[in-house]
């Protein structure tokens, strides 16, 4: 031990990878107003898989978008790993999503004339990174879940389960901080949502990604480190 003692260990200071405070959306349908959030608080850490459940229609998917940074109309404060998304333009909110976030959907909205490697190489391309290094990543992931033999593929030659599965390599291209997941098995049979759902929490866990994934599947949401509940506009 030295003469000043032992060296005092600052904890590291790590911004939540998402921060919600009051998060409020109304929608005007026929001159009425729905207040659909009104005022979520949320914070999900590094590394956290937490599953939002709530009945059809309680605002999951408005979540996501405001999460998302995919639409305004959002009130209260949005932070993405320690950036508030209410002082950025339009085009600072792509940054932050192509460099932090990735999206998986119900459908897997796969690029239907290119196959599945090009189809996780593609998003990587516009961050400026070597084609190489692009292509050595999307056969990683691919490989990672059991699609080594289906790169040349294109998507209507997969299966549900193998088209959701390049979506789920395709949304972790770029190495995520944040994956948010809506309803990511809901197209699919159980034993392959099963399947396809274990695959996406090993991966995520091993990335050290965190994920928000709405479901309204509660097995699901019992595999995750967290669960949150939409009801009446507030978790
Ligand atoms: N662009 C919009 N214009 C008007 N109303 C909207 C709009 N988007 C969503 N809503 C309404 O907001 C409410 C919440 O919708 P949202 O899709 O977020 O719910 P959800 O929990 O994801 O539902 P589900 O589980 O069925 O997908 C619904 O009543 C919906 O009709």
């Amino acid at each position: 031990m030295s003469e000043t003692g032992p060296a005092i260990v600052e904890p590291a200071v790590i911004d939540p990878v998402v921060r919600l405070e009051k998060l409020t959306r109304s929608f005007e349908q026929g001159g009425v107003t729905i207040d659909v959030l009104r005022g979520v608080d949320l914070v999900v850490h590094p590394g956290e898989i937490v599953a939002l459940l709530g009945p059809s229609g309680s605002g999951k998917s408005t979540m996501l978008q405001a999460i998302g940074l995919l639409e305004g109309g959002f009130g209260g404060l949005i932070e993405i790993a320690g950036v508030d998304a209410s002082k950025l333009g339009k085009d600072q909110r792509a940054a932050v999503r192509r460099d932090h976030i990735g999206f998986v959907y119900q459908f897997h909205h796969l690029l239907p004339d290119f196959n599945a490697i090009e189809n996780v190489v593609l998003p990587q391309l516009i961050t400026g990174k070597p084609r190489a290094d692009c292509e050595a990543r999307a056969k990683e992931l691919l490989d990672a879940l059991g699609l080594g033999e289906r790169l040349e593929h294109r998507p209507s030659k997969l299966s549900g389960g193998e088209q959701q599965r390049v979506a789920v390599a395709r949304a972790l291209a770029n190495r995520p901080r944040l994956v948010l997941a809506d309803e990511p098995t809901g197209n699919l049979d159980e034993a392959t949502a099963d399947k396809v759902f274990a695959q996406f929490l090993e991966l995520v866990r091993g990335e050290g990604s965190a994920a928000l994934v709405a479901t309204h599947n509660e097995r699901l949401a019992l595999a995750m480190d967290r669960v949150v509940r939409l009801h009446d506009g507030v978790l």
